[in-house]
């Protein structure tokens, strides 16, 4: 008893102190002694429309620690690097003392966000779509990790009330009844508004027209908004550029919602609110620019091809050079978006760059720090350092890379197996792919698929470990296709063959992980293709060999007259 009212009193200690330290900031924002986080996101070109007034939302951020949020829908198997923008922001909210949450799209990315597209995205299949959630959680999950090495290096220390989460709207979608949806977002949407809205007209016009569901999309948007506003006190939604829409259908909602819910818990009119107390409940949001280079193309193409996060898709390699290659008239720009530098050390730093620009001073600082972001310290200075070598010699145009020489992307995780680091820490990237035949994966014991996965070096050491419950399968057995708020993962027990099968996600994907990080995505393909693609795994030549004598001996049968074979006694 004691101690849950010594937790409790130190709780409120700990709330009391983070409220006063706050008062005392914003006194020193309003007295002109401090920069408001407004002015911060600004000055580094951070915002891009604001919804409603941009005092309003200066005051709010200055007179409260706000929750902020941004989603993300695992529409693909990653994030590119036009996502890192808005999280940027969030991870700036959460450096400086705000409650930032990243929020992923799960039940969203099965609608699929109309805006901007021409066509309905087709259906995917639930397989799919839990290998793309499960791999754009675990991006999101190790950034946030590299955000508090960020944090640190440039002197923000951590402190109690400094929140940040990651959370999955299937959490409470796929619990909403329909009802009331319609009875609380439903109701206070105006159809002359949503039909006011560009894609909504654009796509009326068009062949393909709109599906229903595409279009109460801003409604499912909406309502994850209403709910964590309700339940966690997120006032402020940040968004790509193309957000405006979805983020003032949201404050509308939440603002009908507030003031006519049935519920009088939620009511928020009965008596008429202080100006004060009310402003302080006002949601608002804003949208980030969409990025450009100053030649025009649109940020985040490399060719026509998309610049992802995921360092199978495109590698360290190729995202260090993306940023390598940025025009000078660019980089101070983008160094301002994707770094935690102060903006007088980038004015050195840019003064020092054009002294000689051929040597790609800010490049270099620029590229370094997206992949201390995206991959962590130790593969940034991998890169970096495998970039220094190759290009040497500086020149004002750089090098053309030799095609695919150095890196091929995704690097050929089979024959990587081996060389695979036995101790993960956070730097590691979030979680590597491999290819498996069936007959390693089916019907074995997991304790087996870690060995073949060159999770463990023996079996018998895959077997201490899943006795030492050191091993976890993603998804639930048996899952019907959903998962639920986060992504699950089951210690597993020492699995027979049989139940192994169970995680199998869509016949062909199974999730595993050891320890806290090391995570591996296995691909299981058939047998022979496996062969024909010249594949290697541990285990592999013996399950061959043995699958050779058996076909062997199935053909031959076993000859009458052949003495059996007898293994010699041991001595
Ligand atoms: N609609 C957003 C993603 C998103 C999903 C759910 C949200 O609650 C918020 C944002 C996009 O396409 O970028």
């Amino acid at each position: 008893m004691t101690q849950k009212r010594n937790i409790t009193q130190g709780y409120l200690q700990k709330t009391l102190e983070a409220k006063l330290e706050w008062a005392r900031q914003s006194t020193e924002i309003k007295a002109g002694r401090k920069e408001s986080m407004l002015s911060m996101l600004e000055k580094r070109g951070y915002v891009n429309q604001i919804v409603g007034s941009r005092d309003d939302l200066e005051r709010l951020m200055t007179e409260k620690r706000i929750g902020i949020y941004c989603g993300v829908d695992p529409t693909a198997s990653s994030m590119h690097i036009g996502h890192l923008l808005p999280l940027m922001v969030l991870y700036w909210s959460y450096i400086k003392g705000f409650h930032a949450c990243s929020l992923l799209g799960g039940a969203t990315a099965q609608i699929g966000d109309p805006i901007g597209r021409t066509t309905t995205r087709d259906i995917q299949h639930s397989s799919v779509r839990k290998v793309n959630m499960m791999k754009i959680h675990l991006q999101l999950k190790a950034m946030w990790q590299h955000i508090e090495d960020r944090a640190r290096e440039y002197g923000y220390q951590w402190e109690w009330a400094w929140r940040r989460e990651l959370t999955n709207n299937n959490a409470w979608l796929h619990k909403l009844p329909a009802l009331e949806l319609l009875k609380l977002a439903g109701r206070g949407t105006r159809l002359g508004t949503m039909l006011g809205r560009d894609t909504v007209k654009n796509r009326m016009k068009s062949k393909e027209g709109m599906s229903f569901a595409e279009f109460t999309y801003p409604l499912l948007q909406a309502w994850d908004w209403w709910h964590m506003y309700s339940t966690k006190d997120i006032q402020v939604q940040v968004g790509g550029s193309d957000q405006f829409g979805n983020i003032v259908a949201g404050i509308d909602t939440i603002n009908w919602i507030r003031h006519n819910h049935y519920d009088p818990v939620f009511l928020q009119d009965e008596k008429p609110m202080k100006e004060k107390e009310e402003f302080l409940k006002k949601p608002m949001g804003f949208t980030v620019p969409l990025l450009t280079t100053s030649s025009g193309e649109k940020f985040g193409k490399s060719a026509g091809n998309a610049i992802w996060l995921d360092g199978e898709m495109t590698s360290p390699f190729d995202l260090y050079q993306f940023f390598l290659r940025m025009a000078d008239a660019d980089v101070h720009r983008y160094l301002k978006l994707f770094t935690f530098e102060p903006l007088n050390e980038l004015e050195k730093l840019m003064e020092e760059h054009n002294k000689d620009a051929s040597k790609r001073v800010a490049q270099h600082k620029l590229a370094k720090e997206v992949l201390r972001i995206v991959h962590g310290q130790k593969i940034a200075e991998d890169t970096e350092q495998e970039h220094r070598s190759l290009f040497k010699k500086p020149s004002t145009s750089l090098p053309q890379m030799p095609a695919k020489a150095n890196r091929e992307s995704p690097p050929d995780a089979n024959r990587a197996l081996n060389e695979t680091a036995p101790i993960v820490n956070a730097d590691s990237p979030p979680f590597h792919s491999l290819t498996l035949p069936k007959s390693l994966v089916y019907n074995q014991p997991i304790s087996r698929v870690l060995y073949h996965a060159g999770m463990v070096a023996s079996r018998s050491e895959g077997h201490r470990m899943i006795v030492n419950k050191g091993a976890y399968l993603g998804a639930r057995p048996g899952g019907t296709g959903t998962m639920s708020d986060q992504v699950d993962w089951t210690p597993s027990t020492n699995f027979e063959g049989k139940e192994t099968e169970n995680y199998i996600i869509g016949g062909d994907t199974l999730f595993v992980r050891v320890g806290k990080w090391k995570v591996k995505i296995i691909k299981i393909i058939s047998d022979e293709e496996f062969e024909e693609q010249g594949l290697m795994a541990p285990g592999w030549e013996e399950m061959r060999e043995g699958k050779e004598v058996k076909r062997l001996t199935d053909q031959k049968g076993p000859d009458p007259g052949e003495k059996p074979i007898r293994a010699e006694p041991a001595l």
